[in-house]
């Protein structure tokens, strides 16, 4: 046996951070002193001319793998939300007048007294309570102007109260030069810049730019929040380390944020080699290119031209394709992607062309129309699916979101509740599932919790359907439990990623353990 190929031997010691393996952790402590211990992590923070800051893997990383857990350093409402309690952000759309809390200090609504004594509250009230007097919040319906305020407080507050935190916060891109032309900073100036300044009293405090710093360093680098429970808003959170992953529109990495405690994981969602940089996504995966670029041109102020984006064919997904009006088998693409504007449109067989803006009119059509069937209407989905087949890829976009509200309703909405579906509605959903698959497979790789959860949604129909199949007598009892053995594949890798969301939205995780167990028994004793 050669030097090389001598195993690892037991009682060596492989460091968790940076995976190399030394005798024991004294040595592993001792290497490059204090140093190597305070960048031990399976990531470091590199410049790069095109993205800035970024994030790169110190070593290999497996799907699933821990990369990095980050406390919010500042968690506040988003831009545009209905009045919501400053402390743990319920809801106080339909809280009735007389259950309402509002605060001695500064007269905004809580949904408890105990939420607007929090010491969380305390600094704020003390600037925001010399606006008192133009704090009069009553329709809990509709957004109010001065919930504008409140993330941007919080930030420029950590100059006092964690200096260290501030100077981490107000280091990150703010993109003030760009924003200053758009129509957000105009809103900003009125309902933050001034209002903080002139009425809270912080100009001595805090300059006009400081002040539009603070809001840009949030819309350009926080994350959202999603808080369990209809009633709840959606919420910003600012995650310093987590803000230096660049994006790409097929991320590598995926991040469960803990709605109680705020805490972020961030975990490899796909094998990721030393060296190579580590992505999230800033737009929404399942949208067309030309409108994630937009999203992307215009909050994070930056062109996209990942290999997704400047590929006509999105890595072979088709999502924004069209049907060649003039040849039956024909998919047209843009000629040039990045130049949503002013690309001709082209049929791949027969070279038929369309202009960029007859293209982007009959999508606004399109999406006009399908925006007005809301959510949960099957029938009219389908509808949509069918009546527009002849006019966009079966994978295009809106069929894809089409697909993915689908997923859902067979099975659970009253009138398609999984024990009542025929054997054509199973047929249906397993179907939807299958091909909302094939896309987000591509789109969403690996630990993705759209794969876990469109991956449960798969199990339950496959099962169902064996079953009847079997009971019919229409399958031996061979190719039953080979069907089955299949189905619990699935529903394994469903429960394996549903577990690693956060705990309390683990519902679905819950049930798919259960469900899980249940085969495994099941198959055991046929
Ligand atoms: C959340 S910050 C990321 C950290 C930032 N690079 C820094 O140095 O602080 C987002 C900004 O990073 C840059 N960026 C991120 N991903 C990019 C990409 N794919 N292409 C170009 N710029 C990107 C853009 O300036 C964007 O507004």
């Amino acid at each position: 046996m050669s030097l090389e190929e001598t195993p690892i031997i037991c009682n060596l010691f492989r460091a968790k951070g940076c995976g190399e393996v030394f005798h024991n952790e004294m040595e592993h402590q001792n290497k490059e002193g204090s140093i190597h211990m305070t960048s031990c992590k399976p990531y470091k923070i590199v410049f790069n001319e095109k993205f800035g800051r970024c994030l790169v893997a110190t070593r290999n990383l497996k799907p699933g793998e821990i990369i990095f857990g980050e406390k919010a350093a500042i968690v506040g409402p988003k831009q545009g939300c209905r009045p919501c309690c400053l402390k743990c952000f319920t809801s106080l759309d339909n809280v009735e007048e007389a259950s309402l809390f509002r605060c001695p200090g500064c007269n905004y609504p809580f949904c408890q007294e105990q939420c607007a004594k929090s010491p969380e509250h305390e600094t704020e009230c003390v600037v925001l309570s010399r606006a008192r007097a133009c704090i009069s919040i009553n329709d809990m319906s509709k957004p109010h102007p001065v919930y504008q305020c409140i993330t941007p407080l919080r930030g420029i507050l950590l100059k006092t109260t964690q200096p260290k935190l501030f100077e981490e916060f107000s280091g990150l891109v703010h993109h003030n030069d760009q924003r200053r032309q758009t129509p957000m900073w105009r809103i900003y100036q009125v309902n933050v810049v001034q209002f903080l300044r002139k009425v809270c009293g912080l100009a001595n405090e805090f300059s006009e730019e400081d002040i539009h710093a603070a809001c840009g360093v949030l819309d350009v680098n926080a994350f959202e929040i999603r808080l369990p429970g209809s009633k709840r808003q959606q919420i910003l959170g600012l995650f310093p380390t987590a803000s230096m992953m660049s994006h790409r529109c097929i991320a590598n990495t995926h991040h469960v944020i803990d709605s109680s405690t705020y805490e972020m994981t961030v975990r490899a969602s796909v094998p990721i080699k030393k060296g190579e940089q580590l992505f999230t996504t800033y737009a929404l995966p399942l949208d067309g290119t030309n409108d994630r670029r937009s999203v992307l041109r215009h909050s994070k102020l930056f062109e996209c031209d990942c290999m997704r984006c400047s590929d006509p064919t999105e890595c072979m997904t088709f999502l924004s394709a069209l049907r060649c009006p003039r040849c039956p088998i024909g998919i047209m693409l843009p000629i040039q992607p990045l130049e949503e504007n002013e690309t001709q449109w082209q049929c791949s067989p027969c070279s038929y062309q369309l202009e960029a803006a007859v293209v982007t009119q009959l999508l606004d059509q399109l999406k006009e129309e399908f925006e007005n069937i809301g959510p949960k209407d099957v029938e009219k989905l389908e509808e949509f699916l069918s009546r527009h087949a002849s006019s966009l890829h079966p994978n295009h976009f809106l069929f894809t979101s089409a697909r993915q509200s689908l997923s859902q309703l067979y099975g659970h909405d009253e009138r398609y509740l999984l024990n009542t579906l025929t054997m054509e509605q199973l047929e249906r959903k397993i179907s939807i599932c299958q091909q909302l698959l094939s896309v987000v497979d591509v789109l969403e790789p690996g630990l993705t919790r759209i794969r876990g959860v469109t991956l449960y949604e798969l199990y339950a129909p496959m099962l169902l359907l064996a079953k009847r199949t079997y009971e019919a007598g229409h399958c031996s009892l061979a190719e039953f439990k080979e069907r089955i053995v299949a189905v619990e594949a699935i529903l394994s890798e469903a429960t394996q990623i549903l577990l690693l969301e956060d705990a309390a939205s683990t519902e679905g995780a819950v049930c798919a353990v259960k469900a899980l167990d249940q085969i495994q028994r099941w198959i055991a004793s046929i």
